[in-house]
């Protein structure tokens, strides 16, 4: 790789606070870099982005200006759009505004740039700019603006946002009252939190991040002593994969997963999950499912180890009945969980006596949450991988109230409580760990929003979790590695079928062309 190509592989991985990208932006200024500089380099990228993609010659763009350094940034876009010969129209309705940003509306209206103080004067516009707030927003929006971004996001034009938004938090992704629904968001120099969280996926539009030579050493400088956010990137995903595979090895060099699932009740949901494992590649794979199963899996799965386990009344698996020299120290890994009823608390409470890594899904989540979460996990020896959607992780952590608030602060909370790896799922899934790390996936599909999809998952980070254990690689990357991969083969699956088409088993279909494509 070229040092530019590592960059932006580094780069993209990185995610901030807005506290965190004030200090980053101090240590620039104040070695040296001027402010004035920063701003007309930066607003020069966006202008050259926007070119590029707003048809010159007869657009009008409105560009809308906010009273500090966001609306300086889009005074000098307004600029530099005018002289490449558009339109331009001004909407700022601010009396106040930060010095440098005065100047720029000055020059402006010098060069005969029309500014309104009323949005209305902008609906004939054929794109908007937005530069009314940045990350520097941090109380409400209310009155004039308030209304005026209401107005704004009732027309049709597209919106291109410069750094965020303007309304959303930085952080949490809230919008403060009201917030600007972009087409299209220019995240500028590093990701910031806001781009990973659910509730702004409304407002974000298409994002881009704008990378404008922050030097990776103040970044380190301002990180180093603090948890860290990781953005799951495609290249570190593809990197945490057991690939390739050592010339010469044989299937139980290649991880041993068993899995526990399945009910009469539930019988798909074995299936799923079993397929998911497969697709990881995984060495060996035992599956322990009720017996009346057994017939079903072996149909679909031929090469995998089905083992029949005696049933309760209702149907569950009453106890673990493993092959003859076989317990639970046999399985690199174990993944437990769907499609197992409440019925099967004993087999869950039996695993999680185990001195293996464990995956812990859907019902094996429901049952440890009436066993006592933290005082079960507190007992074990081995890492625990919890993958709860937002029902689930409010059944386990009780305690932890505002996960709607804010989803980072809940699954840290969780993970730091616990012990354990916790993946909470969502259209953003966040990946926490008990020293206050946390993983980011950026992309997904809601074509994912489908029973069964979470059992896919949960099989393929049996799997590689499996493999992982033969190699030296993190089980959080491990965990990373397969939310990556799951929402990687929906949106491929997406693309090809709609959203509509990616129901859990075609989804199974998928995974291999999701690396394929990117090897
Ligand atoms: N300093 C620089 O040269 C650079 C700045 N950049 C831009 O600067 C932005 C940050 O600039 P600022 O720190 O000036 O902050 P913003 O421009 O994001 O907004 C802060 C301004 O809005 C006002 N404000 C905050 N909440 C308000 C509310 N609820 N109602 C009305 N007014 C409110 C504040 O008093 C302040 O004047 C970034 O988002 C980015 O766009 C980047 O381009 C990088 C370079
Ligand atoms: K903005």
């Amino acid at each position: 790789m070229t040092d530019l190509q590592n960059r932006e592989a580094e780069i993209s991985q990185i995610v901030v606070t807005a506290a965190q990208m004030r200090e980053i932006e101090e240590r620039i200024f104040a070695a040296g870099m001027p402010v004035v500089a920063l701003m007309e380099k930066v607003a020069g990228l966006i202008s050259r982005r926007l070119e590029a993609m707003i048809p010159p010659g007869k657009s009008r763009v409105g560009v809308l200006v906010g009273p500090g350094h966001n609306g300086g940034d889009a005074l000098v876009v307004a600029r530099e759009l005018h002289f490449r010969g558009y339109e331009v129209w001004i909407y700022n309705p601010f009396n106040k505004l930060k010095e440098l940003t005065g100047k720029h509306l000055q020059y402006a209206q010098s060069l005969g740039i029309p500014c309104y103080q009323a949005v209305e004067q902008l609906r004939d516009c054929d794109v908007l700019v937005d530069g009314l707030f940045g990350f520097g927003l941090e109380r409400k929006l209310k009155d004039k603006i308030a209304v005026a971004i209401n107005e704004l996001n009732t027309w049709k034009q597209p919106i291109f946002s410069i750094d965020l938004p303007s309304g959303l938090h930085t952080d949490t992704g809230e919008a403060l009252g009201t917030a600007i629904r972009a087409t299209h968001t220019f995240c500028l120099g590093l990701w910031k939190l806001a781009f990973l969280q659910d509730r702004a996926l409304d407002y974000l539009g298409n994002a881009e991040l704008i990378d404008f030579d922050i030097p990776i050493a103040d970044v380190e400088a301002v990180l180093k002593d603090v948890a860290k956010f990781t953005r799951i990137t495609t290249a570190k995903a593809i990197a945490n994969l057991p690939l390739p595979r050592r010339p010469v090895t044989h299937k139980y060099k290649e991880g041993h997963l068993l899995l526990v699932c399945g009910s009469h009740r539930y019988a798909g949901g074995a299936i799923l999950t079993a397929l998911g494992a497969r697709a990881s590649g995984v060495g060996m794979l035992s599956i322990a499912v009720p017996e009346y199963l057994k017939p079903i899996l072996v149909s679909h799965l031929p090469e995998a180890l089905v083992i029949g386990c005696p049933e309760t009344e209702t149907g569950a698996i009453a106890h673990l009945q493993l092959p003859e020299k076989t317990d639970l120290s046999t399985f690199d890994a174990i993944a437990i969980g769907p499609g197992l009823t409440i019925d099967a608390t004993p087999i869950v409470q039996q695993v999680m006596e185990s001195k293996r890594p464990l995956v812990l899904d859907a019902d094996a989540l429901n049952i440890l949450a009436q066993i006592g979460t933290i005082s079960t996990l507190q007992k074990r020896q081995a890492p625990t991988i919890l993958t709860p959607h937002e029902g689930e992780f409010k059944r386990l952590f009780p305690n932890i109230p505002d996960i709607q608030q804010d989803k980072v602060k809940a699954v840290s909370q969780a993970a730091l409580q616990s012990g354990a790896i916790v993946l909470l799922k969502g259209a953003r899934t966040l990946i926490a760990n008990a020293h206050g790390s946390l993983w980011l996936n950026p992309n997904s599909t809601p074509a994912l929003a489908r029973g069964g999809s979470g059992d896919v998952l949960t099989g393929i980070m049996g799997g590689l979790l499996a493999q992982a254990m033969k190699k030296q690689i993190a089980i959080e990357e491990v965990v990373a590695t397969a939310s990556w991969w799951h929402s990687q083969a929906g949106i491929i699956a997406a693309q090809e079928r709609t959203e509509l088409g990616v129901d859990a088993f075609t989804l199974t279909q998928y995974l291999m062309q999701a690396i394929v494509n990117c090897h």
